[in-house]
């Protein structure tokens, strides 16, 4: 390391010349919750958390690096994405060093609304960790980030050592104890009338022709007889929805989490993987039951209406990016432990100019969260919802310096905020909807979240 950072920083002429070292070290198993407990005290606002669905990967991030964030509504998506190929131009590593992440997510609506929750969250937020924990094929790393300006980068990179020896010994010498699950005291429907209201305003205009399909969600906020802790909410999510990504982002006091089921985009050495995951119901209480749920959604006309808008919508930005597409012509059904989903698996080569970030844009909303037609349905959502989505329905994931990477749409999601939480839930809305079996939908959407949190569950 002293070679490298010596040997670049004779290059560093010019006086603003920015250096992004990295350094992995391999160490033996450990939580990766216990090592993102590990930053609780120096970095409670500067972390991270990603659990792949298919538990392949798991990474937790602590300290800021450096952040990339963005309040410019327009291009928020290309200036993170030259941002970060910029700073990749200046990396320092060698081969056994493991990629660093950049991890963020985007909200989902540039439009703010004033005084509310998201605050904090700008429309754009990313940021490099100053200790990285990956968990890959079985492997666990630890890695030091660091960007600086800095001509004595061996000495910050010295303390950087101290630190990350700290946070690993945490979390060998301690045991993950099970936290338990918060207390609610109270649980509040943010305006459940006027939900209730929209969707039959909603399903008025689809019928008179305005729009084909709109996405309307709504939120609930829990009350807790104190603050919960973020690592409690990780834990217990992550325990409880295994086939789910399990993600959390830190900043400011809050921390954004949930278990969605929704792959947005993974690009894996130039492979590209999308999910169109729209149409929903219940699991049954024996497998029979179960069985017969799953068969009235694949046949069910409203719920393949739903599901049609989405897999049309994302085959297209696939025929304009990737070569060698392949699609089923079918929905399968997607098992989670509360709901059941139609869901059809996309996958092509992508084209030379492409990259991931440029995939976020081009998917982001598919109409599993927005609505046909696209503007129409986001002028329709802000006139009839009446609150921030923040985060929620968002696009959150991680990438690296060689463009690899994967988006979760941040569904079945929450924003804590000390002693209350904000969840929400949405569904897609169509000529054939009703509000009282949306509004029945949304509360198996709150299960997973409401679950982790001490709530109990309705509907
Ligand atoms: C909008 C949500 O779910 C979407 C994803 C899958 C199924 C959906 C549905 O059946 O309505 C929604 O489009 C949510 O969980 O808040
Ligand atoms: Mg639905």
């Amino acid at each position: 390391m002293k070679q490298k950072i010596t040997a670049s920083s004779t290059k560093a002429v010019e006086k603003d010349y920015l250096r992004f070292f990295t350094e992995t070290i391999e160490i033996g198993r450990i939580s990766p919750l216990l090592f993102f407990q590990a930053g609780e005290a120096n970095y409670s606002n500067e972390r991270f958390y990603w659990q792949n669905a298919d538990n392949t990967l798991t990474l937790a991030g602590i300290g800021h690096a450096t952040v990339l964030s963005n309040e410019n509504a327009d291009n928020r998506f290309e200036d993170i994405s030259v941002r970060w190929k910029n700073l990749c131009m200046s990396l320092v590593k060698e081969e056994k060093d493991i990629e660093p992440i950049l991890f963020g997510g985007f909200s989902f609506d540039t439009n703010h609304t004033e005084n509310s929750e998201w605050g904090n969250f700008p429309t754009a937020f990313f940021f490099v960790p100053s200790f990285q924990l990956t968990i890959k094929n079985g492997m666990t790393s630890i890695s030091i980030n660091l960007v600086t300006k800095n001509e004595n980068a061996i000495d910050e990179f010295d303390e950087l050592r101290n630190e990350r020896d700290r946070l690993i010994h945490f979390a060998q010498v301690n045991e993950f104890k099970s936290p338990e699950k918060p207390f609610v005291v109270s649980l509040e429907e943010r305006g459940k009338d006027k939900y209730m209201k929209s969707i039959t305003d909603v399903t008025n205009l689809i019928k008179k022709g305005k729009a084909e399909k709109v996405v309307i969600a709504r939120s609930i906020k829990l009350n807790f007889d104190s603050n919960v802790q973020s690592d409690s909410a990780l834990h217990h999510i992550s325990n409880e929805q295994q086939e789910s990504y399990v993600f959390g982002l830190q900043r400011e006091g809050q921390l954004f989490f949930g278990a969605t089921p929704e792959r947005l985009i993974e690009v894996s050495n130039g492979q590209a993987y999308s999910a169109c995951v729209a149409g929903s119901i219940g699991r049954g209480t024996t497998a029979d039951e179960d069985k017969a749920l799953g068969e009235e959604l694949l046949d069910d006309h409203k719920n393949r209406g739903e599901h049609h808008y989405v897999v049309n919508m994302i085959s297209n930005v696939f025929e304009n990016n990737c070569t060698n597409i392949s699609m089923p012509l079918k929905p399968k059904l997607m098992k989670l432990r509360d709901i059941q989903h139609l869901f059809t698996p996309i996958e092509g080569q992508l084209k030379k100019d492409t990259d991931i970030f440029s995939l976020v844009q081009a998917l982001h909303p598919t109409p599993a969260l927005g609505g046909v037609p696209h503007e129409i349905s986001r002028e329709i959502i802000r006139d009839e919802e009446k609150m921030d989505r923040g985060y929620y329905a968002g696009p959150i994931g991680w990438t690296d310096t060689k463009g690899n990477g994967e988006f979760a749409v941040a569904i079945r999601s929450a924003l804590l905020d000390g002693d209350s939480a904000y969840l929400y839930a949405g569904g897609g809305i169509v000529a054939d909807s009703t509000a009282e079996k949306e509004y029945e939908e949304t509360w198996v959407k709150f299960r997973p979240v409401l679950r982790a949190l001490g709530g109990k569950l309705n509907g």
